[in-house]
Order: structure tokens, then sequence, then C-alpha cells
């Protein structure tokens, strides 16, 4: 092992991450870990991570299998964030972000997913958890639940991603395309804004929470204190018809995020740095009766979200905490693996 593991900086549903120390050159990176045996997911996140660079995209460094305490692991190692995530930004901030804070967030996400869509990447799990704050502004991470936007790669793709941030048309179990991450990141800045969920009124369990975005109609509320640029902004991600949602690219102009794009543009004219190391970049209300509930899954789009509740609450973890932590859920081929996220952030 050229490297050395540090302190757990993370803890995801499906794997580990610690700060980790070069031998050879004493750079600081990060390893996400999971035993090899249950690596599958973590070596397909490596795949796709892999053929990714961006400035706003976590940057990948390698991977490698070490034996630990007799046991043989998968790491995926990138650029550690020390800050951590945009989830902790928001806590350490009490909630609330400035909104010139958020403008600039949000200008880095779309740049990040711009890169992505164009790339024939759709993320699938936009959130501020899955964000982390670097000297060079938000980045975009976790790409366990990314697909490739091909629909031929991805007709055998599953929905995956977090409930209270799904998109209706995913929530339906319809499409789950790059409109999608334009939903999760008009949820995304109302997290930013108002450090709560975007259905912070809906009873928790996930089942209430994708009835309530796949079939009441309704939309996210929008905070009323903010500007009416960033209202505008959101409106434009919160359609419900995917296609009307604007894309990364026409979002990238929008006005809530102009100035940052102006002054990217300048700051491009005015430095021609040359990269050194990559580490130097560094659910309605409560549970209705189940006869109204099979009534309502019924059809076939519906039958997901109600085999992902079931999942749910055959499997509720005791040291639950929705108002803390988002779930994330996958859904594998053969059928839907949950995932609970459970704290240790
Ligand atoms: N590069 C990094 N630098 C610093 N902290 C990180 C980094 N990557 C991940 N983390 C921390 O580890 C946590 C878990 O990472 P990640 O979200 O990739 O794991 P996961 O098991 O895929 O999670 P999920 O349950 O969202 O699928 C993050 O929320 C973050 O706090």
């Amino acid at each position: 092992m050229d490297w050395i593991r540090g302190n757990t900086v993370g803890r995801g549903s499906s794997a580990t991450v610690s700060v980790a120390t070069s031998c050879r050159s004493g750079n600081i990176f990060a390893a996400k870990s999971v035993e090899f045996f249950e690596s599958e997911m973590l070596q397909r996140e490596q795949k796709l991570l892999s053929t990714l660079n961006s400035p706003q995209i976590v940057q990948y460094i390698g991977d490698s299998i070490t034996m630990e305490d007799n046991k043989l692991m998968y790491n995926l190692m990138m650029e550690y964030a020390p800050a951590g995530t945009l989830y902790d930004a928001i806590r350490n901030q009490r909630g609330r972000l400035e909104e010139s804070v958020i403008g600039q967030y949000t200008y880095q996400i779309v740049q990040g997913l711009e890169y992505l869509h164009s790339s024939g990447v759709v993320h699938c799990d936009i959130k501020g958890q899955n964000i982390l704050i670097t000297e060079s502004g938000a980045k975009i991470a976790d790409f366990g639940c990314a697909k490739w936007s091909d629909p031929d790669a991805s007709a055998s793709m599953p929905i995956a991603g977090t409930p209270m941030f799904m998109a209706p048309e995913v929530a339906r179990g319809e499409e789950q395309g790059s409109a999608a991450d334009i939903w999760a990141l008009g949820c995304t800045i109302i997290e930013m804004a108002t450090g709560m969920s975007p259905w912070p009124n809906v009873n928790s369990d996930p089942l209430s929470v994708l009835y309530k975005i796949a079939y009441s109609g309704e939309l996210p509320n929008i905070p009323v204190f903010l500007s009416t640029e960033a209202k505008d902004f959101l409106s434009k991600c919160l359609q419900k018809d995917p296609k009307s949602r604007w894309t990364a690219k026409q979002l990238i102009n929008h006005s809530f995020v102009e100035e940052f794009n102006l002054s990217q543009r300048q700051n491009q004219k005015s430095f021609t740095s040359s990269p050194t190391s990559i580490l130097d970049h560094r659910a309605w209300t409560s549970t209705e009766e189940s006869e109204t509930m099979d009534d309502i899954f019924e059809t076939k789009s519906a039958s997901l979200a109600h085999r992902i509740g079931g999942l749910w609450l055959n499997s509720r973890a005791p040291n639950w905490k929705w108002e803390e932590t988002w779930i994330t859920i996958r859904e594998n081929v053969e059928g839907v693996k949950q995932d609970n996220n459970v704290g240790g952030r």
C-alpha cells in the first residue's frame, strides 16, 4: 500500500470515505472504500468518474485494491475536499445561505451539470450532500447513481436517487434524464435558501414523498424572500413537464447567475495558469389505508414507488433521522436494493 489511510471523513449508504496520504508525494486525497466483495457499485462509479474531467466535478485520481485488517478493500481515490459538502456549509450557516453565495454555488453546479449533460451523463442524485465545497468552489461528487443518458445504455438502468429531490417523472418511474438533474438542482437551491427539504410539510416516509411528487400536481414552495431573479431561476428548474424545464446550457445564461458567468470569463482572460498536480487543484400526509394505496398504486409506473416504499418500511433503520440526512435509493436490475443513509456526517 503506497498510501496511508487517515480519519473517516464521511459515511454514505454504500461506502466509507477517509482522508489519505500518498507515501511518495505526501499529497492528501480522499479514498472512498468498500470491501471488495461488495464493490460492484463503487467500481461502476469509478468507471464513470474516470471518464470525467471538469473543474466543477470532483477530480478522479485512481483506484486501488488493498488488504487491511484481513479484509480486501476496493478504493476509489479522488481529490479531498477539507471543507466538506454543501450540506455541511448550509448547516454551518444555521440553515440558510446568503443569496449571493447561493448564486455562486448554483452557477458552479450548473457548470458541472452542463459538462455532464453534454458528455452524455445524468447524475441522478443532485443534493447538498453530494456537492463538495473546495477552494475552486462547488463540485459535483458521488456518481454512485449516475448513468449514461444514451437510451440504449440506460434502458436497463433503474431509477435511483433521493425521493425528496426526485422530479415528478422520476417519482412516477417514467424516465430519468438530464431534466431530472435540473429539478434536483431546484430542490438544492431551496435547501440552500431554507436549510430544509423541498417538501418540508410532507410526511417523511419515502412512499408519501414519492406519491406527493408524482401525483399531487403540486410544486415545492419557492421561498418568498428570494429575489425576483432567483425565483425566476427556480421556476425554470421546477417545471412539472421535463420538456419545459430549462437545460443547464440555458440556465448558465440566466440573469440570476449572470454576474458569476461574467466574472469567470474575465478571470479566464486575465489568468493563464497551467495545471500542476491534480492534488493541487484541489412522500400527502400520513400513510393512507392500504386499500387506498392499492388503488393509487395500480398503474405500472406507480408500482416502482410501491416497491421502494415497501422496502423502506421493511428495512427501517433504528437510528434513522430524516430531518438530518436525505436517503438515497438504488434499484438494481434484479430488483430493488434500498440503502439506509443513516448519519455519520
Ligand atoms: N472527496 C471528498 N472529500 C471530502 N469528503 C468527502 C469526499 N467524498 C465524500 N465525502 C464525504 O463522505 C460522504 C459520503 O460520500 P458519498 O456521498 O460519495 O458516499 P455514498 O455512500 O455514495 O453516499 P450516498 O448515500 O449519498 O450514496 C459525503 O457526504 C461527504 O461528507
